[in-house]
């Protein structure tokens, strides 16, 4: 593999010229093995013309930065829709600083942050807050995503006016979700106002009560309160009727169930404005990981994941609380409906809900400890891995659904390699073989069930704005 970039101080240029790399850019059919320059930020040229674009430009400003990139993917830098950044209030947990770092590590330039911090993001001048520190101390660009509900309590609307006003891209109440039917109808028809999409937690309070793994065979065999599949279904349905009678999109977040994607399909056939993200959690992994079963290990073990190389031992009963996420990891069944729905575009995009949480907080009693795990730094392996590797999707229809299909859903000016477009790209090699290690994680928090994992697909480099603010 290439190694010039070692030797080359990239901090300050914003200007890269990345040869010989295969190009995939799904925006603009894109793919194939070509150079790209990207020249103050922008992108400049895609190509034979990249080369002697670099050398004129050379001639008056001094040489530009070179990587080869031969044998890498070269594509628009990854987008994630849905992630938690921590601040304000929680920042022991992550910060902007750390977060964004994490982030970078994983090949994303952009990013889609949460509102349920503390307070949460439900008025202008805490948009202002992140949007100003994400400025000064983040490495990646950072977009907010603001409260449907005043403290994301349900009970009242925030200003949806304001907010976007504020630069908001999307409104949801993550972590929670709305569950008085009218108010989601109002907050869909202002939002449609504002031209903003809605994002949304499925969580059914009246169903899920005090649930805290899928409810079936495992939670019923480790004494643990489940959590049924209806109790999102129900307000994946409700979003749907919703986005019928308003007309405006709702996006259903963190989708975990067979019945939510045959609900999505059925409604899209009919031309709703609705859509489904999956998370790379919910397509690799089964409730039966919180027992620690013989069973899960053993029908995943001898799949990709080369369980049998060692890494992860089963043991019973395992409850660990870095497999107690919301929603929660659920039957064979479900992962493979999600996968299924990935497959047919049904689930459109990918996104990690990277949650990071301390490890006194997850080092609890299963029924205590928080929902939520960090998912940066694993999220492009495991879809690799899941999706590309099993060959159920081509590495386009990957890198799609983490650039322009995101971009697309929240307007956002990003997810292409056009020419004038901001130079966000990511590297990296589809079959480089890793081990994620707990040591190496560029998060402030540890509560991820996948340490150990051999995984397969790496981030090579991650430019934002000509800059690379990651480097393997
Ligand atoms: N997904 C989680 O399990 N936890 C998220 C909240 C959320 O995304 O709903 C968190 O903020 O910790
Ligand atoms: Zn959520
Ligand atoms: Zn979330």
């Amino acid at each position: 593999m290439a190694a010039a970039h070692k030797d080359l101080e990239f901090a300050d240029w914003n200007s890269i010229l990345l040869t010989g790399g295969r190009v995939i850019d799904p925006a603009n059919q894109r793919d194939e093995v070509a150079d790209v320059l990207i020249l103050e930020g922008k992108v400049a040229a895609i190509g034979a013309e990249a080369k002697t674009k670099a050398g004129e430009f050379q001639s008056v400003l001094g040489s530009v930065p070179h990587f080869d990139a031969t044998g890498l993917v070269v594509c628009p830098g990854l987008i994630d829709l849905h992630v938690h950044l921590r601040e304000p209030g929680q920042s022991a947990k992550e910060t902007i600083a750390t977060g964004t770092a994490s982030a970078a590590k994983g090949g994303f330039t952009s990013i889609v942050c949460m509102p349920n911090t503390s307070p949460s993001i439900d008025n202008a001048g805490t948009v202002a807050l992140i949007r100003e520190k994400a400025a000064r101390e983040g490495v990646v660009n950072v977009f907010v995503a603001g409260a449907i509900t005043k403290g994301i309590a349900g009970e009242e609307l925030a200003s949806i006016g304001s907010l976007k006003a504020a630069g908001v891209v999307a409104i949801t109440d993550d972590g929670h979700c709305v569950q008085n039917n009218d108010m989601m109808r109002r907050a869909l028809e202002y939002a449609g106002m504002f031209d903003l999409t809605v994002m949304d937690h499925c969580q059914d309070y009246g169903l899920v009560m005090d649930g805290v793994m899928h409810e079936g065979y495992w939670s019923t065999a480790l004494g643990l309160k489940g959590w049924p599949a209806s109790g999102e279904e129900m307000i994946v349905a409700r979003n749907i009727l919703l986005a019928e009678l308003t007309g405006t999109r709702v996006h259903c977040q963190h989708l975990s169930s067979a019945g939510s994607v045959r609900l999505i399909r059925e409604a899209k056939k009919r031309g709703v404005p609705i859509s489904g993200e999956a998370c790379p959690h919910h397509f690799v992994l089964t409730d039966a990981a919180i027992a620690g079963s013989e069973q899960f290990w053993k029908e995943d073990g001898k799949g990709i994941f080369g369980f049998e190389n060692g890494a992860v031992k089963p043991t019973w009963p395992n409850y660990d609380t870095n497999f107690k996420m919301n929603p929660p990891l659920r039957s064979v069944a479900d992962r493979e409906a999600i996968l299924e729905g990935l497959v047919d575009g049904t689930l459109e995009v990918l996104g990690s809900d990277h949650a990071p949480h301390c490890d006194y907080e997850k080092e609890v009693e299963f029924d205590y400890a928080p929902f939520g795990i960090t998912g940066f730094e694993t999220e492009l392996a495991l879809s690799l891995m899941q999706l590309y590797h099993t060959k159920r999707l081509g590495l386009s229809q990957i890198i799609e659904k983490f650039t322009v299909a995101p971009a697309r859903l929240l307007n956002l000016k990003k997810g292409t390699l056009s020419l004038g477009a901001d130079g966000d790209v990511t590297v990296f090699d589809p079959d480089a073989e890793w081990v994620f290690e707990r040591e190496a994680t560029a998060s402030k928090s540890k509560n991820s069930p996948f340490y150990g994992w051999k995984l397969k697909g790496k981030p090579i480099m991650t430019i934002v704005n000509g800059r690379p603010v990651y480097t393997e």
